[in-house]
């Protein structure tokens, strides 16, 4: 037997370990279980190059709970260990055998998924572990060993006969302070958030199944049942096999296997798929947004090497795909990703500009593959593509192929098809492309009303974003300019050469605004007389583009100029020269009468905006009623 002391540079590395290495201790599992499935890749490799001629078999892994014993144990059919090599591998911390494998058959090894590189797994079992025992027999014809460890740096080994099959196994004697890892509702929690993907069969327990009765089974026989293995993990998740593989229904199926709790069918995927410069595998999924949207919950999942690591995947998928849902699997992407890691290295970036352009790609190919389930699905998938845009400049420069306008009627248009349909009617008379949009059809609806009346389309852009998608889309395109159709009359909208008639002189014009004005008694209206057609409403509410576009944009974050906390309500109150009550106010010389005709009008253009509420409303109401019992 060997006693001696593990090689560490520090005295005692454990209490370290316990405290600092990982803040979670949950991890412990996941590093074992990697450890275990590292063992069984590599005796897979070398049985497969020929250096091991031993009868690889169907290797799985077992984790056993013994709650009498206060152990736990991972026990595997890998390569296992010589004592040589547990001096090795084991007693040198931070010394990785991983690591010196992929050095050593590098350019064998490369595909064959091995985890490990730091070196300090292993010792991660200390955070729950008052003594750790390794039982082990190498592939190669030497005698088993057990290695024993409390905790301290001293260690003993030795030989053993206990143990005559291939692998290793790790019996963990929990600490008081752990005990939860003897309960196996825990352990099963962790096998499924960690362990459930990973690629050798996880066998945890044994659970009852039901035989198929033969088919000339008598009427009244009993179906047989037998005790199987309890595998807890799909070793071959969808995203490790190749998109030619997998049919539609595979990939609802592997959404549902990721997320159990979710009902509602994806609307689409995307299969990432990239070995160069970088390693990176994927599926990720458009979810339906509905109200009950669990961003939350069910996020991506970030694994490596089918290992899971966090769902934390901030800075690796950019922001605006954060709503998408799915897995990311690199082996580029270490185990223990901390934040300020992520932000600085330069893989990650990669991985989230290929992530957008590939997004992108898919986007332009669901486009033009089928049209019409692509603009059936717009409004489900618009605010993430809408949000792309406006934060990521490639995804934008691509967006013209597969961004869709859609109008107040119901028409689904692409910039291309908006500009060769719409711009010849609504380019102004200085060669501006003016774009009317409406964000609600039901409010706005006088005003799209008036601006079909000419000939012109309203878009509906009805996501909160918009403002500042207009915002990027006018600074980006030339000689364009978005205007709701509430932001003043159409004709100023739209300003064409033909200039209007008036019935009214200039000096009436002028004396009609100062009673009107003194009238509303409302600084937040600003009263304008324009010479409108005379079937025209006679007054009209609007809100100027700038002031309700800065304000929009505040209320969903950013945009905000000059430091304005807060932008001031500003309407404008358009008067309609021509129209027969201009005329009737005009020339009223009852003051009294006048200023409720003023009223009443003004009521009513607030009514079309939406914007009679409370008490003015039932005023409103009540002036009415009595004006039809006169
Ligand atoms: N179950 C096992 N079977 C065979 N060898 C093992 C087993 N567990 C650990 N080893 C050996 O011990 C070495 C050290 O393991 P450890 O977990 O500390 O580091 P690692 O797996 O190389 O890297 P990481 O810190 O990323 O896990 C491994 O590289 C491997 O050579």
């Amino acid at each position: 037997m060997t006693k001696g002391n593990i090689n560490v540079s520090v005295e005692n590395i454990f209490p370290l370990i316990k405290k600092f290495l990982y803040s979670d201790h949950e991890i412990f599992l996941r590093e074992l279980i990697s450890n275990a499935t590292d063992a069984t890749l590599k005796l897979k490799h070398l049985t497969s190059i020929g250096e091991a001629k031993v009868d690889f078999g169907q290797p799985k892994i077992e984790v056993k709970i013994d709650k009498d014993a206060k152990t736990l144990t991972i026990i595997d059919q890998g390569i296992g260990m010589t004592g040589e090599e547990v001096e090795k591998y084991i007693n040198q911390v931070a010394f990785s055998g991983a690591e010196e494998f992929l050095e050593k058959y590098k350019d064998s090894a490369k595909d064959s998924g091995i985890i490990g590189h730091f070196g300090l797994g292993f010792y991660s079992a200390f955070m729950v572990a008052e003594k750790v025992e390794i039982l082990t027999k190498s592939y190669k014809d030497e005698p088993a060993v057990r290695w024993i460890c409390d905790g301290s740096p001293e260690y003993t080994l030795e030989e053993t006969t206990e143990k005559t099959d291939r692998g290793t196994e790790i019996i963990l004697h929990i600490a008081e302070d752990s005990t939860e890892f003897l309960e196996e509702s825990r352990i099963r929690e962790l096998l499924l958030k960690y362990n459930k993907f990973m690629p050798v069969p996880i066998k945890f327990g044994t659970k009852k199944e039901t035989l198929p009765l033969p088919e000339d089974a008598a009427e009244d026989a009993k179906a047989e049942t037998v005790e199987v293995d309890n595998i807890i993990n799909n070793p071959t998740p969808a995203w490790t096999k190749s998109p030619s593989e997998l049919s539609e229904a595979d990939y609802k199926e592997f959404y549902h296997e990721l997320y159990p709790m979710q009902f509602e069918e994806p609307l689409f995927n995307i299969h990432l798929n990239v070995d160069y410069p970088f390693n990176l595998t994927g599926i990720l999924y458009f979810p339906k947004l509905t109200n009950g949207l669990n961003i939350e919950k069910d996020k991506i999942q970030l694994y490596q090497n089918q290992v899971y690591v966090t769902d934390e995947v901030k800075g690796i998928v950019p922001d605006f795909l954060m709503l998408l849902r799915g897995v990311i699997d690199s082996p580029d992407i270490p185990l223990n990703v901390s934040r300020s890691y992520l932000q600085a290295d330069g893989a990650v970036k990669k991985i989230s500009s290929y992530i957008t352009k590939k997004v992108a790609d898919k986007m332009v190919s669901l486009f033009n593959e089928n049209r019409e389930d692509y603009e059936k699905k717009w409004n489900d998938i618009k605010i993430v593509i809408e949000y792309g845009m406006i934060s990521e400049d490639k995804f934008f420069d691509k967006s013209d192929k597969f961004a869709l306008y859609p109008t107040t009627d119901g028409q689904y248009l692409l910039w291309s098809e908006l500009e060769e349909k719409v711009k010849p009617l609504q380019t102004d008379k200085n060669g501006n492309f003016v774009i009317l949009y409406a964000t609600n059809a039901d409010e706005q609806h006088s005003y799209i009303q008036a601006a079909k009346d000419k000939g012109y389309e309203v878009l509906l852009l009805d996501s909160p974003i918009v403002p500042h998608l207009i915002q990027k889309l006018e600074t980006s395109k030339e000689k364009i300019s978005f205007a709701r159709v509430d932001a003043d009359h159409i004709n100023n909208l739209i300003k064409k050469e033909d200039t209007a008639i008036s019935k009214l002189t200039e000096e009436e014009k002028e004396a009609l605004k100062k009673n009107i004005t003194e009238a509303v008694n409302d600084t937040k209206f600003t009263v304008q007389v324009e010479d409108l057609e005379s079937s025209e409403a006679p007054f009209i509410i609007t809100q100027p583009e700038f002031m309700r576009r800065m304000k929009d944009m505040q209320a969903t974050g950013g945009g905000g100029m000059f430091g304005m906390s807060v932008f001031p309500e500003m309407y404008n109150l358009v008067v309609n020269s021509n129209s027969e009550l201009a005329a009737e106010i005009l020339k009223n010389e009852n003051a009294e009468e006048k200023n409720s005709k003023i009223k009443y009008a003004l009521d009513l253009a607030k009514l079309s905006q939406n914007l009679l509420k409370g008490k003015d409303l039932t005023d409103f109401i009540q002036r009415s009623y009595q004006q039809l019992s006169k």
